[in-house]
Formats: C-alpha cells, structure tokens, sequence
C-alpha cells in the first residue's frame, strides 16, 4: 500500500519550494490581494482518511469550483430539461468568451463556462428569492462537508459584482435570447455571491467525495445524487472542467476536475478519493499553475489516471 500521507506531504513540500507559481487572478480586486506562496492538498480517501499537505486548513475563494454544486443542485431540480438550457460539449474558448455564445444563439456550450454556470444559477433561482437561492447552496456546501462553518466571503461577492461587466453582459445576451428567466441583476447577484464561497481544501476534498464514490457520502450514508448521475458531472468536470485547458488536464492529471480563479482545484478519483489543490497563481487559461503540477504528481505515483 503506497503511504497517501507521506506522498502528500512531499508533494506540498516540493510546491511550496518551487519558484514557478503563476499569477494570481487581478481582474477581481480582491482576488489579486492574495499572497501567491500559499499551497494545500488535500485527498480523502475510500475510508474517511484525510491526507494533507500545506495550508490545509485556509479558506480561499473557490469561484469556479462552486459550479460542479450548482450544477448539481439544478440537475436535481430541473433534470434532464436542464440540458434545453445549455450544452453540453468542452468549449474550447476561455471561461469568459462572449463570441461563442453568440454564434450559438445564447445557449452556453456548457455548464462551467461563466455563461453556462450563470443560465444554471438563474434556473436554482426560479421560483425563490436571491436570498434564499443562496442560502440553498450555501446550505448544501455545509451538508455536503459536514461543517456548518463554511461561508461566503462578502469582500469578494461585492468586489467581483462592482467590476463584472463582461459577466453582465453574458447575462444580458443571454436574457436577450430568452435564456434567463429571472432578472438579470438577481442571477448574477446569486451568481457572484457562490462564486465567493470560502472553503478550505479540506472542507472541498470532502464536499466532493459523493462524486467519487458513485453520488454517495460514504461517510454519512446519505445518497446526494444517482450513481449516473454523478458519473455524468464527473464526465463533465473531466471534458469542461479546465475551459480550453481541459484537453491538457486530462493529458497530464486524467482525472475529472474543476478549477476555479482562485487558485483551487477539486479532482476525483473515481473508487478512490476526493481530491482538493490550491495554489493561487493561475496559467494562461486561468487554472491554478502549481494545482495542475501536483495533481500529475500524486496521480503518477498513485496510479490514478481514469485512463489507466
Ligand atoms: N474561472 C472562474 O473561476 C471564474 C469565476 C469568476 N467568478 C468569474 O465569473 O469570472
């Protein structure tokens, strides 16, 4: 039995050496006041064990991450109607591409893209006030986790609503289309805010672990979505996951995963673990730099890859 732990440690250990670390997103303000040098891993196993390296215990600002739960919530709510919404194929465009969505009459290539994930929060927002949306999926995070402790960080959620303006106009093109049911100042109130949801890795490795072990929480027994269904988001999060670094992902990690622009991954090892990174310098297509370079690191010696 390979030692999870000691591979951890080496791994935060080797990352938080390396020079090499990105650049932390700045079109959000409050983003780019984040200190570059933190690092954590985080990786729940079959049996409950917790692995970490790093900062483990820091809460970042799992922005894009918050998508894989948004997604999950609307597919319970909406089904497979959702999919009249938005598509479902890997983009190939970076996250916040306005052409694409108007080559394709409005309708987001899928979920995880920010036009995609704004039509999904606009459809877990009908039929309730953006309060109360919100506290659906805060609400959800804190079941998954099992910690009532988690929360949204306000600084962020208002920095990102002064400054989102090609977000708005995604929204708007969108609404323009018939695409958004709900005012578009709503959506993207709630869209923001659960972007800015603060989660530490370890809180996210093991939000995640339903996805792993076929839509059940292993640890509570309770069933949170089908064992289709959650091998359908991982299949998701593996295509779309990265934006136009998904392909490379794949490549190198060959694992489902979703980045976020604060620097956090969640990956998932189907059977195995729940696996969450965060370094906050960000490559070219916006996915954590360092996040992506540890994650090919445990899955090699681990053995991980889907692909075999
Ligand atoms: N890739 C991301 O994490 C983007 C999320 C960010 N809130 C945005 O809408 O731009």
């Amino acid at each position: 039995m390979p030692d999870i732990d000691l591979i951890v440690r080496e791994i935060a250990e080797e990352m938080r050496a390396r020079p090499d670390r990105g650049d932390v997103a700045t079109y959000i303000p409050e983003l780019a006041r984040v200190d570059p040098a933190g690092f954590a891993l985080a990786v729940v196993d079959v049996d409950g064990h917790v692995a970490v390296g790093g900062d483990a215990d820091v809460a970042f600002s799992i922005q894009s991450i918050s998508k894989v739960f948004t997604l999950t919530l609307a597919l319970g709510k909406a089904g497979n109607r959702l999919w009249e919404r938005v598509g479902r194929e890997p983009s190939g465009s970076p996250f916040n591409s306005i052409v694409q969505l108007e080559n394709e009459r409005g309708i987001p290539r899928n979920p995880f893209i920010n036009a995609g994930a704004i039509a999904v929060t606009d459809v877990i927002l009908s039929g309730h006030q953006p309060k109360e949306a919100l506290g659906e999926i805060l609400r959800f995070m804190r079941f998954l986790a099992d910690d009532p402790t988690i929360s949204m960080d306000d600084a962020v959620a208002a920095s990102e609503q002064r400054t989102g303006f090609r977000n708005r106009a995604l929204a708007n093109y969108m609404k323009a289309f018939g695409v958004l049911e709900n005012p578009v100042d709503y959506t993207l109130g709630v869209y923001f805010h659960h972007c800015a949801i603060a989660m530490s890795c370890r809180q996210l490795a093991l939000a995640g672990r339903f996805l792993a072990h076929g839509g059940r929480n292993p640890a509570t027994g309770h069933s949170v979505v089908s064992p289709e269904r959650a091998r359908r988001i991982n299949a998701i999060m593996m295509t779309c996951g990265h934006y136009d670094g998904s392909g490379e992902f794949a490549y190198r990690v060959g694992l489902p995963g979703k980045s976020g622009v604060g620097g956090g991954i969640l990956a998932i090892a189907p059977r195995k673990a729940s696996i969450a990174v965060w370094s906050p310098g960000l490559d070219a297509s916006g996915n954590s730099h360092l996040g992506r370079i540890a994650l090919e690191r445990l899955t090699q010696r681990l053995g991980w890859s889907v692909f075999g």
